[in-house]
């Protein structure tokens, strides 16, 4: 670990040195940056393909529209609209500050540490990174432990692609990430488990970094099967998709579990099973379209939930597992016990529980006596519902009559509330996630006002308490003199 420590020294030394240049904040070294992420990821689309196999069993085609696909894009976005985002924003001062003008100027906060999570490894590091770079900061990527094959990989081609001197990778596990968060950094961006994010946060309180923090949680997804009754085939493939096709259930913003009326539950669990069957076969284990489950530990995880009496009473569809293949079926269960730690913690896996209610308007209070969710979905097309949703919970993101894609769509802030995280990036907002906006003032020295300043009289006061309520006709009659008493 002093070797680690050497090189962690050394590379902040480096990326500091590099800030203070100014190299960074150049948009032509910006936009060489982000170009050469786009070429990175299209000269190696096999590469990163083959290792997102190895790591996690994702399809290329799963691969490609969740990490390799979305992270061109993103760069793209980057690249195409950095020259706007820039751009200082002019402020519209009250007439009360005449003649001074304003303006926000975005400023890179300066040296950036990226800790990323396993289950999108190729995304949820560049992603950031793209922000990071396109806001002009250097900084520093540390890929986890759990999806090796894709950390090693980014340590290799990034050097190859990317100013070495700004942009770094670091490998390794708890232990390289307590020597990183032992150091002083500009901003620090998180993504992972809510436990490991209060030791990000308690780490950068040390030195006052803000943190952003891309959490989990329970998403729960309403199911308001009287108004979208015609719909339902669509609801339950949207459903199943998001819940199976994404890194099977392993993704911070899949479908945790589903709420519906007691009376549809039954016709919704027959619904699921063709649905299933269509997306994996009859044998989902040899379907080469479900992700496996990260390691051993996770798969454990898994089992010790489902295995629990209680749980495993309520399945109604597969339970199967191989741990040798860190295979989980695609299973759902109906009702299991609201205290059971499957309906309390994160289930981050292919398991979908359906809960049941008498009534859909329960969904809220549901919702409400749990943490805020990253995302809620509900398929409803009740406007009355909706507003409820809107009104009454709390969350990273709604999305109604669908789900996931709120992630893919760069025009959305996308982040967590409470429990499941702080900030947000995507497009423009990564820009913003990864700048100081400072506020720039541009004072005349050509002309004074006495009311500032001491000694105070009752003029003054009046001169303040007006100027302070912009009314400046008043104003005028005072400095006239034509007015005395001011309004308290
Ligand atoms: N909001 C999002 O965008 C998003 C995306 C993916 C995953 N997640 C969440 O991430 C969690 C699963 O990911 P994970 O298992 O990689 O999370 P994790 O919190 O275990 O690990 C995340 C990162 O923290 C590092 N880490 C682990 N232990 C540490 C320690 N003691 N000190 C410092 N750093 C440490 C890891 O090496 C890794 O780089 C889930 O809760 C999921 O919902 C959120």
């Amino acid at each position: 670990m002093e070797a680690m420590k050497e090189t962690v020294d050394q590379s902040l030394r480096e990326m500091r040195e590099t800030f203070a240049s100014g190299r960074t904040r150049s948009v032509k070294w910006r936009k060489a940056q982000l170009g050469a992420i786009i070429e990175m990821v299209k000269d190696n689309e096999e590469k990163m393909s083959d290792v997102l196999f190895q790591d996690l069993g994702k399809h290329s085609s799963e691969a490609f529209r969740d990490e390799l696909g979305f992270v061109m894009r993103s760069a793209t976005t980057a690249l195409n609209c950095l020259d706007n985002w820039v751009v200082p924003k002019k402020s519209n001062l009250p007439l009360l500050f005449y003649p001074a003008t304003g303006k926000v100027i975005s400023e890179p906060y300066g040296t950036v540490l990226v800790l990323s999570s396993w289950n999108f490894p190729i995304s949820l590091s560049l992603d950031p990174m793209i922000g990071a770079i396109a806001a002009g900061n250097t900084v520093l990527l540390k890929a986890s432990e759990l999806s090796p094959n894709a950390s090693a990989l980014l340590a290799k081609l990034i050097p190859s692609y990317l100013d070495t001197k700004a942009i770094k990778v670091i490998e390794g596990g708890p232990d390289v990430a307590t020597i990183l968060l032992q150091h002083q950094w500009d901003k620090i961006f998180f993504t992972g488990s809510p436990k490991i994010g209060k030791i990000i946060m308690a780490a950068a309180a040390e030195h006052l970094t803000p943190v952003t923090l891309e959490l989990g949680g329970k998403c729960p997804t309403i199911i308001d099967h009287h108004s979208v009754s015609k719909d339902m085939k669509s609801v339950v493939k949207r459903i199943s998709g998001g819940k199976w096709g994404s890194c099977s259930g392993q993704a911070c913003i899949s479908v945790d579990y589903v709420l519906v009326e007691q009376s549809f539950a039954s016709t919704l669990i027959d619904m699921f099973k063709p649905v299933i069957r269509s997306f994996f076969g009859e044998n989902p284990k040899e379907s080469g379209c479900l992700s496996k489950i990260v390691t051993k530990k996770h798969f454990q995880r898994l089992s010790r939930l489902l295995n629990d009496p209680r749980v495993k009473a309520s399945i109604v569809y597969g339970g199967s597992m191989d741990e040798e293949k860190l295979y989980v079926e695609p299973t759902i269960l109906l009702d299991p016990p609201l205290d059971s730690e499957i309906m309390n913690e994160e289930i981050f896996g292919p398991i979908l529980p359906i809960i049941t209610l008498r009534d859909i308007q329960e969904s809220i209070g549901f919702i409400k006596s749990k943490p805020k969710p990253l995302a809620i979905y509900a398929f409803t097309n009740d406007k009355n519902l909706k507003t409820r949703i809107l009104s009454e919970t709390s969350s990273g993101s709604v999305t109604f009559n669908d789900l996931m894609i709120q992630y893919m769509c760069d025009a959305l802030p996308f982040g967590g509330v409470g429990q499941s995280g702080m900030g947000r990036y995507h497009g423009k907002y990564s820009f913003e996630c990864f700048s100081h906006e400072k506020a720039i003032m541009e004072g005349s020295l050509a002309m004074d006002l006495e009311a500032r300043y001491p000694p105070w009289n009752n003029f003054k006061l009046n001169f303040i308490r007006l100027a302070f309520r912009d009314a400046y006709f008043k104003l005028v009659l005072l400095m006239l003199g034509l007015t005395k008493g001011v309004r308290k």
